[in-house]
């Protein structure tokens, strides 16, 4: 069989270990705008920036051109964040080959459009197969060498059987699955949760507020997610309750740092300044917001993370908000 060939696009964390992860298995490069952050992994084989402890492969080549990156691949990873992705897709578009499969990592919505980066994708580029891979991944300690499980989704269950095969490996489990729009807005709608989570921790919350912030907020990401076309069965897998779980609890998690720093008080302007990585939760929370009116969806505890995020109040206010709403039945929002 044909030898396949990966571009990747964006030399982040995830950008990186997923490159470095797919580098076991088929020739890949790595494309970075950043020429420093090139010529440190074709030299040192480092991105000391965004995965300070790792060793990259030998055989992973970095790249400045977008041209030299896509224009022979078989298959195009996206790695870049959530409001700079179309601006990139659209460069990948004037090189890449017809039918070559997208697949994209990014875990946010695009604020302008509320769509999801699949959707970009099917815009941007139609007639591509897409695809999105998701799950509980923190980048940093899947390139220390911990095991790993992952979900690979696409509509085509022949491609999607293929692409497996490029991205697993011995500690890293990659799992099909068919239903794109479940896995990818799993991987969206957590990373606000994770901020609520964080915004508790960061007030000395416990764990059964944590246990109860992570339970409660799965089961409006369900009631979004399904009604826009997920399947719930996905929320209750790797897509959805594993990535909630490892996001929420991680000391390695951004969405849930922002969290913990805006309960100890800070100010959002003044984390986000601090931070050099992406906290895709902050910045999709007003598009989550926009698509639970459109479908009618109740979620109270992503409100209140728009609410502290978009400065209407803090994450004090925001607490004491949660504990007035009146608990009723289990299977309704509040
Ligand atoms: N880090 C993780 O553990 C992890 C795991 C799974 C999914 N993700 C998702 O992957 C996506 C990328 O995250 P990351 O962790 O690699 O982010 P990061 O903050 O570590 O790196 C972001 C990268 O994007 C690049 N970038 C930003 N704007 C760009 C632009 N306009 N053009 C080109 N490059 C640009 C930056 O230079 C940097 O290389 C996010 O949606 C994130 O939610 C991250
Ligand atoms: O660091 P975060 O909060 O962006 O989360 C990273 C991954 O999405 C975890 O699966």
């Amino acid at each position: 069989m044909k030898q396949l060939k990966a571009g990747l696009l964006g030399g982040g964390s995830w950008g990186t270990t997923v490159a470095a992860l797919m580098c076991r298995n088929v020739p890949v490069t790595l494309w970075a705008r950043n020429a420093d952050t090139v010529a440190e992994i074709n030299t040192n084989h480092s991105n000391t920036t965004y995965l300070p402890d790792a060793m990259l492969p030998e055989s992973l080549v970095a790249s400045t051109s977008i041209e030299e990156t896509v224009a022979d691949a078989d298959v195009v990873v996206m790695g870049i964040p959530s409001q700079s992705f179309r601006e990139v897709l659209l460069e990948v578009k004037q090189h890449i080959r017809a039918w070559v499969p997208v697949i994209s990592l990014t875990k946010g919505l695009e604020l302008d459009t509320r769509m999801r980066m699949t959707e970009i994708i099917n815009e941007v580029l139609p007639g591509h197969p897409v695809g999105v891979l998701t799950g509980p991944n923190l980048a940093r300690e899947i390139m220390a060498g911990q095991a790993a499980a992952s979900v690979i989704a696409m509509e085509d269950e022949i491609i999607v059987k293929e692409l497996q095969n490029v991205f697993k490996s011995g500690l890293f489990r990659v799992y099909t699955n068919t239903d794109v729009i479940g896995c990818e807005l799993g991987g969206v709608l957590k990373n606000i949760i994770a901020i609520a989570v964080g915004m508790g921790d960061g007030q000395g919350a416990g764990d059964n507020t944590r246990a109860a912030l992570i339970t409660r907020g799965l089961a409006e990401v369900t009631r979004l997610g399904v009604a826009m076309g997920g399947k719930p069965e996905t929320f209750a897998g790797l897509a959805g309750m594993g990535d909630m779980i490892a996001t929420c609890t991680s000391p390695q998690s951004r969405n849930r740092h922002v969290g913990i720093e805006l309960g100890k008080g800070r100010a959002m302007q003044e984390i986000i300044d601090d931070m050099v990585m992406v906290a895709e939760g902050a910045k999709s929370a007003p598009a989550v917001m926009a698509l639970a009116e459109e479908y009618g969806v109740e979620m109270p505890i992503a409100s209140d993370v728009y609410r502290v995020v978009s400065g209407q109040t803090n994450a004090r206010g925001a607490y004491r908000g949660l504990l007035r709403v009146t608990a009723g039945a289990e299977s309704e929002p509040g």
